[in-house]
């Protein structure tokens, strides 16, 4: 079997091209405010991506880049300046932040309403409690790829490898959500090749090159690599490869579908950052 790609890059050009044009009929144009602290090279292609995409989209978008150096109180004080500003529906704080600022404090200081990224706790208990709340944008994506694919996901087995705050648990509660039975494994897990072996749907976020091994599958498993590792450059390469958590190749022959890296679940990531902020603008407005 060679498994069918899923086509995150162009699932994703779908959906922002709808955002735009609901952006463009609503009247009031959608700002999202992206916030980075430090210089942390894979964050700066990340930051630059979001801001010309929000830009294509026709958005407001703004990004503060500020230096490794910035203290808790500055950075605080930004978050509430945007947190008033009118303009801005969508403040996203580019994680990990450099050490000594205090992560949970800063997710702490936005506005639910305006974050966009679904990490706020008001947020997470929302999803948690199956209630309206804007929803993590990887985790979403990936959701809506499976359900793409899937159509329904009622009774599935699905195991999601990673149990962050940004990946894992959210997208174990999505699934949940969706009705699937759902198992999360972890660094801790016994025996996940077996656990792994169970499942129709395996979603990796580990962040461990070529971790999830083709034999760990069962014939015709759909899997969705979040992974987004870069690999040491070949001789004469400037920069490595970007690759997922799966060993790729392998893995392409046992499972009936499976998203690339790149190409796959990180379009999606931004197309659904998109879609929260309008959903965001929308909201303000009511
Ligand atoms: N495509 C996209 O848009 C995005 C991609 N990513 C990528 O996804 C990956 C995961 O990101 P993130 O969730 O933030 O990573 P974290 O490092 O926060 O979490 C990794 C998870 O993997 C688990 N893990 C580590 N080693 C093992 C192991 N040997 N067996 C089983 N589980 C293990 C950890 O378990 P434990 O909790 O026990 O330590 C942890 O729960 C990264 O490659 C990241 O770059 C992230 C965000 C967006
Ligand atoms: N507050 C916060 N929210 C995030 O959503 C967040 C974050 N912090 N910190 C870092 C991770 C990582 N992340 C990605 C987004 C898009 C791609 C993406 O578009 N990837 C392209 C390739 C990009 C390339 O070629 O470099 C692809 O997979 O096809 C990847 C990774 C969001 N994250």
């Amino acid at each position: 079997m060679t498994a069918h790609l899923i086509d995150g890059k162009a699932f994703a050009a779908g959906v922002r091209a709808r955002v735009a044009e609901r952006a463009q009929a609503l009247g009031v144009t959608p700002g999202l405010a992206v916030v980075l602290v430090g210089e942390d090279p894979a964050s700066q292609v990340y930051v630059g991506s979001k801001e010309r995409e929000a830009r294509a989209a026709g958005f407001h978008s703004v990004v503060h880049r500020l230096p490794a150096t910035t203290s808790q109180a500055e950075l605080l004080a930004l978050i509430q300046a945007l947190n008033g500003d009118p303009a801005i529906h969508g403040i996203l704080v580019q994680l990990p932040l450099p050490a000594g600022l205090d992560e949970d404090a800063v997710i702490l200081a936005i506005d639910p309403a305006k974050d966009v990224d679904g990490f706020h706790p008001v947020n997470v208990g929302r999803l948690a409690l199956g209630q309206p709340a804007p929803v993590p944008c990887t985790p979403r994506g990936c959701l809506m790829l499976l359900k793409d694919h899937l159509g329904d996901l009622s009774g599935r087995e699905a195991l999601v490898i990673g149990r962050s705050a940004i990946v894992g648990k959210p997208m174990a509660m999505l699934l949940l959500g969706a009705n699937a039975t759902v198992t999360i494994a972890h660094s801790r897990t016994k025996d996940l090749p077996a656990v792994c072996r169970r499942a129709d749907i395996v979603v990796a976020a580990v962040g461990r090159p070529h971790f999830v091994k083709a034999d760990w599958l069962k014939p015709g498993a759909v899997v969705i690599d979040v992974g987004i590792n870069r690999l040491d450059p070949a001789p004469g390469e400037a920069k490595g490869r970007l690759v997922g958590d799966v060993d790729f190749e392998a893995a392409r022959r046992v499972a009936s579908a499976i998203t690339p890296v790149p190409g796959g679940v990180g379009p999606m990531t931004i197309a659904c950052l998109l879609d929260n902020t309008l959903e965001a603008c929308l909201a303000a407005r009511a």
